[in-house]
């Protein structure tokens, strides 16, 4: 059973999967939901507690992605880097997966983080400094601390994205296993 992450004073939901402001270019989502499994969603619970001792919250951008979108995603982007490969499951589409970003409590305001989600571009990585400045740098170490902190793994080249580590034997989950999800 995946548990949902509700919209509160620390968490906006910014589902861009189920908006057309995403690289596909169209809505492959019915509904902007994000749903998680039971320990991403506890791992999720201790990364907001932390943020918000930092007067931060989250923006999330997606979490549970079907396995039928995960392929629309493959087809859609020509460097395979930026997807996984829907062939072998990945974590999306497992529940235990979050793509997200910091914002400000007090204003509102997203921190800068250089790139936008889903940019397809070397810049987005974690290891990219060239052209980059200190705040955009600063603001992603301290998303990958928090997430770090609360237990999640991240992806090299999007910064972004996070997965709990060892999810292999967890099912891969599709619209039908999931009448309360995206699709
Ligand atoms: C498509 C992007 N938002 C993402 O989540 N990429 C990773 C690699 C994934 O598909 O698991
Ligand atoms: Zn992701």
């Amino acid at each position: 059973m995946l548990l949902p992450i509700k919209e509160t004073a620390g968490v906006i939901l910014d589902i861009r999967y189920a908006s057309d402001n995403n690289f596909v270019g169209r809505a492959v989502y019915a509904r902007p939901v994000a749903l998680l499994h039971r320990e991403a969603h506890a791992a999720f619970v201790r990364a907001l507690a932390r943020a918000q001792v930092l007067g931060l919250g989250f923006r999330i951008f997606d979490a549970f992605r079907p396995i039928e979108v995960q392929s629309i995603l493959w087809d859609a982007v020509s460097d395979k880097t930026f997807v996984a490969d829907p062939a072998l499951g990945g974590t999306h589409p497992r529940g235990i997966a979050l793509d997200l970003t910091l914002f400000d409590l007090a204003t509102g305001e997203d921190l800068p983080m250089g790139t936008g989600f889903d940019a397809v571009t070397p810049l987005s990585a974690h290891g990219a400094l060239e052209g980059l400045s200190a705040e955009v740098i600063r603001n992603r170490a301290l998303l990958l601390g928090l997430m770090s902190a609360a237990g999640w793994d991240s992806y090299e080249p999007e910064w972004w994205h996070y997965n709990l580590p060892d999810g292999d034997a967890l099912p891969v989950l599709s619209a039908a296993d999931v009448p309360e999800g995206p699709l």
